[in-house]
This record gives structure tokens, C-alpha cells and sequence, in this order.
């Protein structure tokens, strides 16, 4: 049976992510093995042509997996039919930008896409948004999409949640394979909390095998909630190629399922648990099945980890303040 092909739409498709992640969609690690995609990139007018390049490439490739690449600078064009998004492209701060500019500036960016999307897209739509501030940008696109349930708009933490792993991979000697049930909760900014408190390794408590708050409170959380900055200050450029395959991992988790004994942390809409205020997008322990996810409920929070979650929270909320007050929402 010939399959019909998944459309997948990314936006920021010139940009260095875009760059990294394309091919890896058209050769079928973001679906599947077997599921043929179209894919269509979504530019500004000035990005254009280097997708035009993009994309020649593609057809270089001769990928059997890919059926079709569409390139416009047009929202309803670039989301029509979508199956899947991913909003790549952002507004990034510039020398002399307030917080208030640059939510503004994405604004003028999420707000017609979420529109778009709301318009245009496939009915089963989901969209994964790693332009940054992803989780507030995240939220702006639900908001301009009302008849889209709000739970398929999620944001990207997958990222922190690779990163923490390997550090503790490091810290302890295990193989990264060994490391589940990590968690990374609140904002993917500085104020991230990756929490090993119920993080197992080779079956045994994270937080008991290593048994050193210090390295928990001034090494492990500031490395991984800093890691963004150490690889521009290293590279000159931010994370690209490790952003791309966690947006591949992010969704192909999401279409395909957590395994058993283990979840993931995704940026989704609060329902109201672990007292996280109901609609903000913020990072969460998630179990996926059949194409949708689950909050892991009853986890115990200790002091420690109630602080941090509660820090990263209260930003969210006063990002979701400045954008409310900017209209965005
Ligand atoms: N959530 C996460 O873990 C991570 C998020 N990021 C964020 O991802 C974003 C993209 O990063 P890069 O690819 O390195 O940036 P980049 O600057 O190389 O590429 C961005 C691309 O987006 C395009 N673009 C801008 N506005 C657009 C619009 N309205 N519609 C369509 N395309 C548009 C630009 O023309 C450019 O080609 C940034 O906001 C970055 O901060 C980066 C790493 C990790
Ligand atoms: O820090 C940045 O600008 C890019 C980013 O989000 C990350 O690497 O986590």
C-alpha cells in the first residue's frame, strides 16, 4: 500500500537549523522509515533564494522518501493542508533590545502564523515551535488559533532534556542509553529546572547514585540551563545541528511514542498541574501514545525541585503578562 504523504511545513527554512534539520526530515527520521513527506519551507522574502538553494540540494539527494518541496514567503500557502509545522524561523535579539522588543518583534511573526495555521492547516495538525522565546512564542500562535485544540501547540525542551541527560551520562559514567525518566520543567531560557529527582539510571534513582546536592545546585543545573550560551561563546553561532535533532526527536516522539519505562519533557499547554497556571506553555514530564501525550501525574516535588519549578514559572507567567499586554493574545 503507497502511503500518502505527510506535509510538513518549516519555517526559518534558510536559516543554520534549517539547514540541519531538512535533510534529516526528507530522509525519514522525522516520521518514519516509510512515511513520505512533502515538505514546504517558509521564508521571508530576503530568504528566498538561499531555500531555493536549500532545496536543490534536496532534490540532490535523491531521497526516495520525498515527494515534493514547495518554497513561499506566504503563511496561508506555506501551512495549507500542513500536517506538521515547525516554526524555526524567529526574530533573534539584537544589541539594544529590551525583552519588550523582541516579544513584540515575534509577535508580528506568531501571531499571522498562528492565524495561518488556524486557516489553512490539515485538521490533525501539530506544531512544534523552537524559535526563540519558544514557549511564549508558542503560546501567541495557539491564541491566533482558535479552532485548533490548544494541546497542539507545543514548544521545544527537547533540547534541555538531551543535554541534561548527557551531562549526567558524564557525571556518572553510565551510557546515555541507561538514563531515563528525566525531567525538564518551566521555560527553556536560563531559568530551566532539569530535575534527576526521579531520573533513573540502569534502573536506580539519578538523584541517590550521585547523592551531591552541591553538583546538582552549582554544576549540573547552571551547565545544562546555560548550555545555549557556552556553544555560541564556543561556536559564534548557537546550536544548530543538536537544535535540529532534538525538533526531529520532539516530534517523532510525539507521532511514535515514549517507550515503556520512560518519558520526555515537552513545552505543552498547563492544564493546572504541579500547580503550573492552566494555559501557559511551560516543560513537563510527558508520556506520548498514537499521535497525542500525557502529563506523568503524581510525581512527589521536593523542596528543592518546588523552588526551581516555581522560578521558571513565574517568568512564563510574566512573559504571558507582556505579550497579553502587547495584545498578542
Ligand atoms: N528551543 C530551542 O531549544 C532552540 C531554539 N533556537 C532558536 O531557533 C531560532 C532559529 O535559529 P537559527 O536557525 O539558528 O536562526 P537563523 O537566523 O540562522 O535562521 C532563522 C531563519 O528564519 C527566517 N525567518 C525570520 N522571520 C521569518 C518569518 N516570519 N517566516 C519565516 N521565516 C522567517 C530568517 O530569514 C532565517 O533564514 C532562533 O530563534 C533560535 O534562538 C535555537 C536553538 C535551540
Ligand atoms: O541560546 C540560544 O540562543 C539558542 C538556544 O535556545 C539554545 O541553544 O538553547
Amino acid at each position: 500500500m503507497t502511503r500518502t504523504p505527510v506535509n510538513v511545513t518549516v519555517t526559518g527554512a534558510a536559516g543554520q537549523i534549517g539547514y540541519a534539520l531538512l535533510f534529516r526530515i526528507a530522509s525519514g527520521h522525522l516520521l518514519g522509515p516509510d512515511v513520505p513527506v512533502n515538505l514546504r519551507l517558509l521564508e521571508i522574502p530576503q530568504g528566498l533564494k538561499a531555500a531555493e538553494g536549500t532545496a536543490m540540494e534536496l532534490d540532490d539527494c535523491a531521497f526516495p522518501l520525498l515527494r515534493g518541496i514547495e518554497i513561499t514567503d506566504n503563511p496561508d500557502v506555506g501551512f495549507a493542508g500542513a500536517n506538521v509545522a515547525l516554526l524555526v524561523g524567529a526574530r533573534p535579539r539584537t544589541k539594544g533590545m529590551e525583552r519588550g522588543d523582541l516579544l513584540s518583534a515575534n509577535g508580528g511573526i506568531f501571531k499571522p502564523q498562528g492565524k495561518a495555521i488556524n486557516d489553512h492547516a490539515a485538521d490533525d495538525i501539530k506544531v512544534l515551535v523552537v524559535g526563540n522565546p519558544a514557549n511564549t512564542n508558542a503560546l501567541i500562535a495557539q491564541a491566533a488559533a482558535p479552532d485548533v485544540p490548544a494541546e497542539r501547540f507545543t514548544a521545544m525542551t527537547r533540547l534541555d532534556h538531551n543535554r541534561a541527560i548527557s551531562q549526567l551520562a558524564a557525571k556518572t559514567g553510565a551510557a546515555v542509553s541507561d538514563i531515563k525518566k528525566l525531567t525538564i520543567w518551566g521555560n527553556h531560557s536560563a531559568t530551566q529546572y532539569p530535575d534527576i529527582f526521579h531520573a533513573e539510571i540502569a534502573g536506580k534513582n539519578a538523584a541517590e547514585l550521585v547523592d551531591d546536592e552541591a553538583w546538582l545546585a552549582d554544576t549540573f543545573i547552571p551547565t545544562v540551563a546555560k548550555r545555549g550560551a557556552a556553544i555560541i561563546e564556543a561556536r559564534g553561532a548557537s546550536s544548530a545541528a543538536s537544535a535540529a535533532n532534538a525538533a526531529i526527536d520532539h516530534v517523532y516522539t510525539w507521532v511514535n511514542g515514549t517507550a515503556a519505562g520512560d518519558w520526555t519533557s515537552m513545552g505543552i499547554p498547563s492544564d493546572g498541574s504541579y500547580g503550573v497556571p492552566e494555559g501557559i506553555i511551560s516543560s513537563f514530564p510527558v508520556t506520548t501514545a498514537n499521535g497525542t501525550y500525557e502529563i506523568v501525574q503524581g510525581l512527589d516535588i521536593n523542596e528543592f525541585s518546588r523552588a526551581r519549578i516555581d522560578a521558571s514559572v513565574r517568568e512564563l507567567t510574566e512573559e504571558r503578562d507582556a505579550v497579553r499586554e502587547l495584545g498578542l493574545l
